[in-house]
């Protein structure tokens, strides 16, 4: 499994404001990016504090990047993740439609009428951890299903347990010319931080890009 963070933050380091609404901080090459790396993948994967804020659709915007999947053999859009310990994902989420096939990564303690209010057709359930998704187990559940080519949109929290997970091996951001401030806006990587041992990162391209600049780094193993 090849597995690809991609997110865009302000010059300070931020995902979103205080409010953790959606900001649009890419331009529309930055997008046009995006959107031709989520044809790429087997599986576009966000947590459920992305669902929640954002209310993501995760599907592929330009048709011609359809076309092109369907006619390599593949579904017309990549599958979608949420990482959702509890199953908080709301019913009427956009990202349980049936434009593209879901998978929701529970753990043991999602209870079950929240299950079943969202089983549908194009929704599958993996458990994998207890009181949290153990991310390892359930990457580890998805690639039994065939998913090779995994990008991941956010936010921070799992960004970061994904790195702590040893889960990554590509990180690409662009870096928008907005300052957001505040100790409370979500930041590309929170969770507990680390204090030692800081995952080091290569650095492979550095490319200007709308009013921005996409940096694009590899992790160690
Ligand atoms: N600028 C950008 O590129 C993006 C910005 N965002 C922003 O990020 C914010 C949402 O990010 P977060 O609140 O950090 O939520 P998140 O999307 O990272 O989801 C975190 C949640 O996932 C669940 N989870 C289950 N197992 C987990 C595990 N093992 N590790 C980590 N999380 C696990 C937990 O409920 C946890 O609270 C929003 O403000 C959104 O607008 C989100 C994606 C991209
Ligand atoms: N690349 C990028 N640039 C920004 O400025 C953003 N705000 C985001 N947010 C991510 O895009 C998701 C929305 O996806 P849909 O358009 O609904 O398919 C959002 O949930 C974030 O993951 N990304």
């Amino acid at each position: 499994m090849h597995v690809v963070v991609n997110a865009a933050m302000s010059a300070d380091g931020k995902l979103s404001s205080r409010r953790r609404e959606q900001i649009t901080i890419s331009g529309p090459e930055d997008f046009a990016r995006v959107d031709r790396l989520r044809a790429r993948s087997d599986a576009v994967v966000v947590g459920v504090g992305t669902v929640l804020a954002d209310d993501p659709h995760l599907t592929l915007d330009d048709p011609e990047l359809r076309e092109q999947r369907l006619e390599a053999g593949k579904s017309e859009h990549p599958a979608r993740v949420v990482v959702d310990s509890n199953a908080r994902t709301p019913t009427d989420a956009r990202i349980v439609d049936d434009a593209a096939a879901t998978y929701l990564l529970v753990s043991e303690s999602a209870r079950f009428d929240r299950r079943a209010e969202l089983a549908r057709p194009s929704v599958e359930f993996v458990t994998a951890g207890e009181g949290r998704v153990d991310l390892l187990r359930a990457f580890a559940s998805l690639q039994e299903r065939g998913i090779e080519e995994v990008m991941v949109e956010g936010g921070g929290e799992l960004i970061f347990s994904l790195v702590e997970s040893g889960l990554v091996d590509e990180l690409s951001v662009f870096v928008g010319p907005q300052l957001v401030g505040g100790r409370d806006a979500p930041t590309l990587a929170d969770g507990d931080g680390f204090v030692e041992n800081f995952p080091e990162l290569t650095l492979e391209d550095v490319e200007r890009m709308d009013d921005g600049v996409l940096l694009r780094w590899t992790l160690a193993e």
